[in-house]
């Protein structure tokens, strides 16, 4: 019997993770909201694994896979790579941590991402961390991010803008109509974001002790 997603999607076989059964938060927010900055400070204060989607994509580039050349084309024209393999790489790196509590950033980037990563694993986020931010100055911080990201070029920066409003949004109104959304203002400073961020992870009884 397979455990991989593939087996899982021609066997109808569980997939690895709802075996595993992690705590998955999930991360969103348009692009350059400071999803990857407040990820890395909630891993330091809360012992989470930060997966960023993007960078999963990236580092499947880098590898010399066969999908290579595909995610490199869609990730420079900002558009959604296929759940399967998106969600193939996230199954990996969870499977491969010891930790059992994950921030997923950057998926379910839309309702095919949401949908199959659902089915496939069984796994409901505890919550999502919504980083709401201006499209103006989400457009500042990228184009002065100097990562070398081949998207962060106006043209591509736009066109993520665009898929956002249109495909990412939907699930962060599904998650809201269920209760699960915890929306963070991201246009502070980071110190003012993370301020927020805190009293979302901080316990409710440690919360009352303080
Ligand atoms: N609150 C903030 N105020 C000002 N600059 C910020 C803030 N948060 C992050 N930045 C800066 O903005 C840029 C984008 O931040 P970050 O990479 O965390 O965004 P992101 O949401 O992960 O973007 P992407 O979706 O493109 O991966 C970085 O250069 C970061 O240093
Ligand atoms: N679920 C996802 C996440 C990302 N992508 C592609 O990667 C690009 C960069 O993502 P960041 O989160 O690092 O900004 C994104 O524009 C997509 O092309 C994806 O396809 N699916
Ligand atoms: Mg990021």
């Amino acid at each position: 019997m397979g455990t991989s997603i593939d087996a899982a999607h021609t066997e109808g076989t569980e997939s690895a993770l709802s075996v595993k059964k992690p705590k998955v938060v999930f991360v969103l927010g348009g692009p350059g909201s400071g999803k990857g900055t407040q990820c890395a400070n909630i891993v330091e204060h809360f012992g989470y694994t930060h997966l960023s989607a993007g960078d999963l994509l990236r580092a499947e580039i880098n590898s010399g896979s066969e999908n290579g050349t595909m995610i490199q084309n869609m990730i420079s024209e900002g558009v959604i790579v296929p759940p399967e393999v998106t969600i193939k790489l996230l199954e990996k790196a969870i499977m491969e941590s010891e930790n059992d509590k994950f921030l997923i950033d950057g998926f379910p980037r839309n309702e095919e991402n949401r949908a199959m990563f659902e089915s496939v694993t069984g796994i409901v986020p505890e919550f999502v961390l919504f980083f709401d931010c201006s499209e103006e100055e989400m457009e500042r911080r990228l184009l002065s991010r100097n990562q070398g990201r081949v998207d962060d070029n106006i043209d591509t920066i736009r066109k993520r803008f665009k898929v956002f409003v249109e495909s990412s949004l939907s699930v962060i109104n599904y998650y809201n109509s269920k209760g699960r959304v915890r929306k963070i203002d991201a246009a502070k400073p980071v110190a003012e974001v993370f301020e927020a961020v805190k009293a979302v992870f901080t316990p409710v009884d440690d919360k009352a002790a303080a």
